[in-house]
């Protein structure tokens, strides 16, 4: 898709390039003044969308830590969330006993990572915390404890940063509302 074809499908600039910039900063200081002392931390990144959030988060660190990442999907093409969750790929790391902060770019209806704080779970992590770039609270259906947040959204279908409509859109630099008429029909 050409550069101009994507710049008319946004409706609206919601958060510029400079102010994800400032935000991932003070979210990377918050993440490693609180995990400076806490052995075992994991950062976990669930693909695809969070894949941008996770490189800028953990860029901006100044502590070390390992990554992993899984796979998720519930949207498939769509804008609702199937409310089943395929996991197109797993972990490499036993999350056992780890300390594992997970990376979201995004918390709409709260079913992903509802899913994925009980599998970490379920898996034996010593303990499960969660960092979100947006959060879209009107339409929560599950309530999930977001530890670290970047900004809040009203209800709309945003792209951008690693959001997608049809797997387009992730690699924009900025949030942007999708302009309606693009998934009208
Ligand atoms: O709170 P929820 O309603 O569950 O929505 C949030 C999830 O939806 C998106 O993933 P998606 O399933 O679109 O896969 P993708 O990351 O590959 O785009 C996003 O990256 C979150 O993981
Ligand atoms: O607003 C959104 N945009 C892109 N992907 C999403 N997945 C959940 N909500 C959204």
């Amino acid at each position: 898709m050409k550069y101009d074809d994507v710049k008319d499908s946004i409706s609206q600039v919601l958060i510029s390039h400079e102010e994800l910039d400032s935000k991932l900063d003070e979210l990377a200081a918050q993440i490693s003044q609180d995990y400076a002392d806490v052995d075992n931390l994991l950062c976990i990144g669930v693909l695809k969308g969070a894949a941008y959030t996770l490189v800028s988060v953990t860029r901006r660190m100044s502590i070390s830590t390992p990554v992993d990442f899984m796979s998720l999907s519930s949207y498939g093409s769509g804008m609702e969330s199937s409310h089943t969750i395929t996991v197109r790929s797993d972990l490499t790391t036993d999350v056992a006993g780890k300390n594992v902060l997970i990376l979201e770019d995004i918390v709409d209806s709260g079913y992903t990572l509802n899913w994925l704080i009980a599998e970490l779970k379920r898996r034996g992590a010593a303990s499960v915390k969660v960092m979100a770039l947006l959060s879209k609270p009107e339409r929560r259906e599950y309530e999930v404890p977001i530890d670290y947040l970047g900004f809040t959204i009203p209800n709309e279908f945003v792209v951008g940063f690693g959001m997608d409509y049809n797997d387009h859109y992730r690699n924009l630099d900025f949030i942007g509302v999708l302009d309606p008429k693009v998934y009208a029909n």
